[in-house]
């Protein structure tokens, strides 16, 4: 996991860890590695255009040490104090001394390098003059930008994105990454990612967010074993589709079937299971045991009942698409909510667009009013559960914004949860392999369409479980 901390707790933790420090050094670590990315950057520093923006706290200071850093190995260094009573002293004299020079007006062309000192965690989001129009001046020009902790202007916590704000090229964080680094919208303003380590780690509580990576999903996946039949590694049920929407129904069975589940039950109407038994023979038509159902991906106006009949089993429930109307509120233990952005709209009783622009806050809130796990998709995907960390995938591409790539997810979440994994865990593995499964099928740039992407799971599967280690003779 990669791992995002609040404001809150990130200065709980740095207080306790500055008490074990000399004064300042903290603020040398953060410089030091911001400098270090900045040459990284660069190139050849010598010679090279750096324009540093020196906001009035200690966001300003780890800019000023990383500058003069940057003007002793030979940069030509511009200083954009924005207020110049309130700059960080020391850090300024020991830019100044290593050879920076201040100026209130860059001339954009030919610089290198833009460092965002602007604000860190104790920004408020949005951006003022004349911040706001040296950075549209600097965009404008093309200038590449180095964002100091955050992009300045961004919600930290929340991981909205207020206007104005700071887009970067590459954001340096310290200690922990912050929310509005791994959430969306907020995450597009950040460009690529570098954790510094300042040592903070030992000092943090639990994180809040959490990204998963592939070796969470390597060390969740259900894997079969020697002893393993098709149903001790689980059984899961579809009802999924409607004579409106018979494609749905078959999406939401590959997705079942790419999973780890032994065997995947059709339980939607005759008419679509004789199709999907011609098309999908492994499939088995008809009602049975099953440790897992996915309700509602193209159910039409038989969700109600779709979704009563499976409550009534009493395991564990994916409610997708037209399911989704009719959860209530401790329906079933252990369910996962798959909406997007307009359905879960929609259960909240809200605007979409006030969901899409806050989509951190609305998973979570919809974890707690609707007593489920909540697994809101978008161009990254969110797993919120009451009282756990939240978790965001973002191995999506654009390109799996097409028609019916929520029923393979749908399908492929209720497999896994067929095979044990608990609701988060099982909405994490999936919306990961659904993701990479969807970049496989784009060939990185290419459109797709869902049946694409079920086709991919399996081998974006494979790749992310061939560990390192010897596989045992039998797997
Ligand atoms: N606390 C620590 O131990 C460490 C902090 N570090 C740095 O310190 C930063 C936090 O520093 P601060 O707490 O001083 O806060 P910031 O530097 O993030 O911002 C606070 C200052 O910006 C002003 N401000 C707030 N919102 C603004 C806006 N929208 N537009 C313009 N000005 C605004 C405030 O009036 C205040 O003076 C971190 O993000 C990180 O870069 C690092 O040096 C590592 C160690
Ligand atoms: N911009 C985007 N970038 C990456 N993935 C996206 C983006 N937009 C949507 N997705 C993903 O595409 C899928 C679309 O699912 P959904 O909206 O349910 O479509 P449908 O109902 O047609 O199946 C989800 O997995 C979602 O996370
Ligand atoms: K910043």
């Amino acid at each position: 996991m990669r791992y995002a901390h609040t404001v809150e707790s990130v200065r709980r933790a740095e207080a306790a860890l500055m008490a074990t420090l000399p004064a300042g050094a903290l603020m040398q670590r953060a410089a030091a590695g911001l400098a270090a990315v900045c040459i990284d950057v660069l190139g050849s520093v010598y010679g090279a255009r750096v324009v540093v923006l020196v906001g009035s706290g200690d966001n300003g200071g780890d800019a000023l040490y990383a500058a003069a850093r940057l003007a002793s190995r030979g940069a030509a260094v511009e200083l954009v104090v924005l207020k110049p009573e309130a700059a960080h002293p020391d850090g300024l004299a020991a830019a100044l001394r290593a050879g920076a020079r201040r100026t209130d007006k860059p001339a954009w062309d030919g610089v290198d390098l833009l460092v965002d000192g602007v604000v860190g965690i104790g920004g408020r989001p949005g951006l003022r003059d004349p911040a706001r129009t040296l950075i549209e001046d600097a965009r404008a020009a093309g200038t590449y930008v180095v964002a100091v902790d955050v992009p300045s202007g961004v919600d930290v916590d929340g991981a909205t994105l207020p206007e104005p704000h700071v887009t970067a090229d590459i954001t340096v964080t310290f200690g922990t990454h912050k929310p509005a680094l791994l959430a969306a919208p907020a995450v597009r303003a950040a460009g690529w990612v570098q954790l510094v380590d300042i040592g903070l780690v030992p000092y943090l509580d639990e994180a809040g967010l959490e990204s998963v990576e592939s070796a969470d999903v390597r060390a969740a996946y259900p894997l079969p074993s020697g002893e393993s039949h098709k149903y001790t590694r689980g059984v899961v049920g579809v009802d999924a589709g409607s004579d409106r929407y018979a494609g749905a129904a078959e999406l939401c069975v590959r997705g079942a079937q790419a999973g780890p589940a032994g065997m995947v039950r059709f339980g939607g109407p005759d008419s679509v299971a004789a199709e999907i038994v011609a098309r999908r023979p492994e499939a088995v038509a008809g009602r049975g045991r099953v440790q897992a159902w996915v309700v509602g991906s193209g159910t039409a106006d038989r969700a109600d009942s779709a979704l009563r009949a499976a409550a009534a089993d009493e395991v564990p429930v994916v409610v997708d698409a037209d399911a989704l109307a009719y959860w209530r509120p401790g329906m079933v233990r252990g369910a996962l909510l798959t909406p997007h952005a307009g359905e879960l709209a929609r259960m909240l009783d809200v605007e979409r667009s006030v969901v899409e622009a806050a989509p951190l806050a609305y998973a979570r809130q919809a974890a707690e009013r609707l007593d489920a796990t909540v697994l809101l998709k978008g161009s990254n995907t969110l797993i919120a559960e009451r009282d756990r960390p939240t978790r965001v995938v973002s191995t999506g591409t654009p390109w799996l914004a097409t028609a019916g790539a929520g029923d393979v997810l749908a399908g492929l979440a209720g497999s896994l949860l067929a095979a044990g994994l608990p609701a988060r865990d099982a909405g994490s593995l999936a919306a990961w392999l659904h993701g990479a499964a969807s970049r496989r099928a784009a060939e990185y740039g290419r459109p797709i369409t869902a049946g694409d992407v079920a086709g991919a799971i399996p081998a974006a599967t494979a790749a992310v479980l061939s560990a390192p280690a010897t596989p045992a003779p039998w797997a």
